[in-house]
């Protein structure tokens, strides 16, 4: 359950843009995006391939490749902008106070050393302790990991681990310098789907163990529906949707977060047909105007064609779509895209609310 309005924010995007250097100019590859973690709670970023989940990610690190920068915004923890720390400062939060985990472990991990002095080569990075007390520890975090026998593995190279348990030594090196949140892009992909679940259990029960703050990067909206409290749905370098994984899931005011839940299996509606989203995402260089999701939305009126949606709070959900107000209804699995109910009586009092939430420089991802 979102306990998300008891908790300060750990980290605070705001307003974030990110651009790549273009043959004609910058070209803008996200645009406006605002998310919030916080401590004990696991925020999901999802969203099909190339709608700039992977570059917020990037960008919050301040690891982006070399022809793609921030535009504007802020990424806040703690009241620091590390959008405007130097890069010095920043490789101290880096592995500090902030964890990473991507899809491809191997890649990450040097072939050259074991595991265990990879795993104390990060502590002593982050932390004031003797060569033999970061070995101890390393092993000691093997074994928070789950790694079987971990005095022993901590002396064998990455080639002597499958997949999985390479992936739970970067959780481990991610753990070294004792981080607030945990940044995780794709952590299950790259795996056998038999590993899969048992990874994303143990992300979970290192995060309420730890009360670490998770964002988690996905293009699954299984995996969000299973281990994160809060979600934000990204579409073509925006947030459509932004709430309580609960509700978003329930009854999505977006519709393709309803159409990326309807596109996804689910044991509670087995046997129900899977609805594959219509069309294909457009590339930053033809993003449309109006809603950027309207070529795909068989909701779409002439006003989604003409004008950008504005963003509206609803309760704990904040959405960008000027149909956001004719409730999805909850049935909808198989008709998410074509079946908006006209009651819009639950948001009456909140549409008040619109406004203010357009106009509010620092979004909450998570009420
Ligand atoms: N180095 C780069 N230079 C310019 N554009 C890039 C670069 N890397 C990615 N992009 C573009 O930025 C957009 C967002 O990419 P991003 O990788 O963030 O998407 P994503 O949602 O994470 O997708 P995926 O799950 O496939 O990684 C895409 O259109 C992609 O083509």
């Amino acid at each position: 359950m979102s306990t998300t309005e008891q908790t300060a924010p750990l980290l605070e995007v705001r307003g974030l843009s990110i651009e790549a250097k273009g043959p004609d100019g910058p070209l803008v590859l996200t645009e406006g995006t605002d998310l919030t973690i916080r401590p004990g709670q696991t925020l999901g970023l999802v969203g099909e391939s190339g709608s700039g989940k992977s570059m917020t990610g990037l960008a919050m690190l301040g690891v982006l490749p070399p022809s793609v920068r921030v535009r504007a915004g802020q990424v806040l923890l703690g009241g620091t902008d590390l959008i405007a720390l130097p890069e010095k400062e920043l490789r101290a939060v880096r592995g500090g106070r902030i964890g990473m985990v991507f899809q491809e472990p191997r890649r990450s991990l040097d072939p050259s050393f074991t595991v265990g002095d990879q795993v104390a080569e990060t502590i002593r990075a982050h932390r004031e302790v003797s060569r033999k007390q970061a070995r101890n520890l390393a092993v000691e975090l093997l074994d928070r990991v789950r790694i079987p026998d971990p005095g022993t593995r901590a002396g064998q190279y990455p080639h002597q681990f499958s997949g999985g348990m390479c992936q739970r030594v970067m959780l481990a090196v991610a753990l070294a310098g004792e981080p607030e949140v945990l940044i995780a892009d794709e952590p299950t992909t790259a795996l056998d789907v038999t590993v899969q679940a048992a990874m994303l259990r143990l992300i979970k029960d290192l995060q309420e163990e730890l009360n670490l703050g998770v964002l988690l990067i996905t293009h699954d909206m299984g995996v969000v529906a299973e281990v994160c409290d809060d979600v934000a749905v990204m579409y073509a370098g925006q947030v459509a949707e932004v709430g309580p994984v609960r509700d978003v899931l329930s009854a999505p005011r977006h519709p393709y977060s309803a159409a990326l839940r309807d596109a996804t299996p689910d044991e509670c509606r087995r046997g129900e047909l899977l609805q594959a989203i219509p069309g294909q995402i457009p590339p930053p260089s033809a993003w449309p105007s109006g809603c950027r999701f309207h070529p795909r939305c068989s909701l779409a009126v002439d006003a989604c064609r003409e004008a950008a949606p504005d963003v509206l709070q609803l309760g704990r959900t904040r959405v960008r779509c000027a149909r956001a107000t004719e409730n999805l209804t909850e049935n909808s699995a198989n008709n998410s895209t074509n079946n908006l109910t006209e009651n819009s009586t639950n948001d009456s009092t909140e549409n008040s609310t619109n406004n203010s939430a357009k106009n509010e420089g620092a979004g909450h991802g998570a009420r």
